[in-house]
């Protein structure tokens, strides 16, 4: 069927809105950018904003797509969007297929794998191409079996990486998918879900452990202060990168890095970007044990089996009451943390700092 020859009707329009969203691949930043052109001539006409300043760069990268549609009526940008969308369609279809070698699992998750047996569930973070970044699609989906793995009838949960990398942090790419609503509300919504998320580890019920197989950045850093113990390669290392990146800490590690570790060590990590070896992060109180990397796997696995030996109620309310008095404390620093980090994202320092790194300017 030839499509330029018809008329894209509204529901075609929306339809193609929709395929979209469910896109498993990313399209790449210049799709994105017609995309979200097209949509906005689709919708609004020719371009009718201000034109943003030379360092706003990625809005300006949207305003100069919008802008290069000059007069081109409001259907056939419809019909362009449209026709695009259906040009993506191999991606689309892409979702159902497990290719070996991939990031993808058949195991109900795409971004992990989870498995249970002897007791324990292990939550194994799979996107070694990208060293485990964490995409908003795995924020969902660490929530996700997080809530399972508390109710299931394992004894403790284990989260740990595939590949070289335990994980490299927030994918710097889930800031630049910017919703019709702009930047304001994109912030907005990822201050609520990472609140959600911090929030899933703060009251997780079972003895939580962190297998970190290699490097850990950002947030699966900040996250460690919330689990039960912690065990390391000495391949691993422990980076918080965040004034590089414009942000802030979150994790509630502004509250239990500085007591874990002390204040002045906490404020070399977190403010200064201070990277630590295994070895000084087990100095520091933030790792509970180090191993040879050469055979970490098999001496952790054995402790962990042992663990999951114990009596399971006594775990769980053992955990509780060591916890229970931090909790509400713990649910007011995320709060604060995520509002803060709301505003950092709206701030030049962050936009230029990822807009370096997606642009291949800069690394940690
Ligand atoms: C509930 C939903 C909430 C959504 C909320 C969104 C916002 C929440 C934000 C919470 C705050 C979190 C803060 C952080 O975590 S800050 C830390 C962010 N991480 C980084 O800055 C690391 C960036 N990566 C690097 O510097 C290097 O990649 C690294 C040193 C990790 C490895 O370098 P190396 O040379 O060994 O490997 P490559 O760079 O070639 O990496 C291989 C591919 O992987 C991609 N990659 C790696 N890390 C990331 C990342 N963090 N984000 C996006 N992409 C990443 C890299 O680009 C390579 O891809 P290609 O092969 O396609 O080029």
């Amino acid at each position: 069927m030839n499509r330029t020859a018809m008329r894209a009707s509204q529901k075609d329009f929306e339809n193609s809105i929709n395929q979209v969203k469910l896109l498993k691949k990313d399209p790449g930043n210049e799709v994105k950018l017609k995309l979200y052109a097209l949509y906005k001539q689709a919708t609004e006409g020719p371009c009718n904003m201000p034109k943003p300043g030379v360092f706003d760069l990625i809005n300006k990268a949207k305003w100069d797509a919008w802008n290069a549609l000059g007069s081109l009526p409001k259907e056939a940008a419809r019909q362009n969007y449209v026709d695009l969308v259906s040009s993506l369609s191999p991606s689309l279809e892409s979702s159902s297929q497990v290719e070996p070698g991939t990031d993808r699992k058949s195991t109900g998750f795409e971004t992990l794998v989870v498995t249970s047996e002897d007791g324990i569930t292990k939550i194994m973070f799979n996107r070694p191409k990208k060293k485990n970044a964490i995409n908003t699609e795995m924020y969902h989906e660490i929530m996700r079996a997080l809530k399972a793995a508390s109710k299931d009838d394992s004894i403790i949960t284990v989260l740990t990486g595939n590949g070289d990398y335990y994980s490299s942090g927030n994918d710097l790419t889930n800031f630049t998918d910017i919703p019709p609503g702009g930047v304001e509300e994109k912030a907005k919504n990822n201050a609520v879900l990472l609140r959600e998320f911090v929030g899933c580890f703060i009251d997780f019920p079972k003895p939580l452990i962190a297998v970190v197989n290699g490097p850990a950045v950002g947030i699966s850093v900040t996250l460690l202060g919330l689990f039960d113990a912690v065990y390391a390669s000495d391949r691993a290392t422990f980076h918080t990168p965040f004034s590089h990146l414009g942000q802030s800490p979150e994790g509630c590690s502004s509250y239990t890095f500085p007591k874990i570790m002390s204040p002045a060590k906490a404020t070399e990590m977190l403010i200064f970007g201070k990277k630590l070896t295994a070895g000084e992060a087990c100095a520091q109180g933030l790792v509970t044990e180090v191993f040879p990397d050469s055979t970490f796997q098999k001496e952790v696995w054995t402790r962990l089996k042992a663990f999951a030996k114990l009596p399971p109620n006594v775990l769980r309310i053992s955990k509780e009451v060591i916890r229970k008095r931090e909790r509400e404390k713990l649910h007011a620093v995320n709060a604060e943390e995520c509002n803060v980090l709301q505003g950092r994202w709206l701030s030049d320092e962050c936009t230029n700092a990822v807009v370096n790194f997606l642009s291949r300017k800069s690394k940690l």
